[in-house]
């Protein structure tokens, strides 16, 4: 069993008496472990494959399952769940709390899944030490650079020890060395078991997986290594 099988998914939005199509006819296998690129031109889908992934949409057709679950059937509260459980995520401009200091934003998702006080500060402290924050810990994010702030933002989509990590174009916003630190650490999780699916415009850091999706008006165009 795959960790991902999609099963001819299929979005689109009504338009002048039509439909306009954002994803058609998607079935894909992602097995546990695998570290993924998605490309594609603007418009092609790319975020809204994420979207259906990452649990944020469900106004889509066809078959999902997620780690053996059947994510069509479940009521709004479950899929919550399930996102909590399996999911972290990583998007282009961080998504930090700027009101948060970089210790409470990696504290945050611990305490929505009622981590005890004690098992969170321990796994922030570990985090801001591996990824080389621990002197950043009391900034607040406007006071870091772009690539500490993605560093920031991966640490708090790692720290609930998810399955899935997804990342939109998450060297996107970066300068290169920067990106060349974020994508170092993808690959460090990825070879520590963590499944990865990126979207990226950046052809060199697609290439990096172990696969490339490419999306085209909607549809997987080629899947190859
Ligand atoms: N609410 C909506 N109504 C109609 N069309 C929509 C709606 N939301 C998204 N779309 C369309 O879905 C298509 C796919 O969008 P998506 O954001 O997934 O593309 P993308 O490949 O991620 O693009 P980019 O690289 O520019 O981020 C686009 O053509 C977009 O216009």
């Amino acid at each position: 069993m795959s960790l991902i099988e999609l099963r001819n998914v299929e979005k689109s939005f009504p338009l002048a008496g039509g439909r306009t199509w954002v994803l058609r006819n998607i079935t894909l296998d992602i097995v546990e472990g695998e570290f993924v690129s998605v490309m594609g031109p603007s418009g092609a889908g790319k975020s809204s494959l994420l979207n259906v992934l990452g649990l944020m949409d469900h106004e889509w057709q066809g078959a999902y399952s997620l780690d053996g679950v059947q994510v069509e059937t479940l009521n709004p509260k479950q899929r919550q769940t399930l996102q909590r459980e399996k999911i972290g995520f990583i998007f282009q401009h961080y998504h930090l709390i700027d009101d948060l200091k970089v210790w409470e934003n990696l504290d945050l998702p611990l305490q929505y899944r009622d981590v005890p006080a004690k098992e969170r500060a321990a796994r922030v402290a570990d985090l801001l030490d591996r990824f080389q924050i621990v002197g950043k810990k009391d900034l607040f994010p406007g006071q870091l650079s772009g690539g500490q702030q993605q560093l920031v933002a991966v640490a708090r989509a790692v720290i609930t020890r998810p399955r899935l990590l997804l990342a939109d174009e998450p060297t996107g916003a970066l300068h290169s060395s920067q990106a060349r630190t974020i994508m170092d650490l993808l690959h460090e999780l990825n070879r520590e078991g963590m499944t990865i699916v990126q979207v990226t415009h950046n052809e060199p850091f697609a290439r990096e997986a172990q696969r490339v999706i490419r999306l085209a008006d909607g549809w997987i165009e080629q899947a190859v290594v």
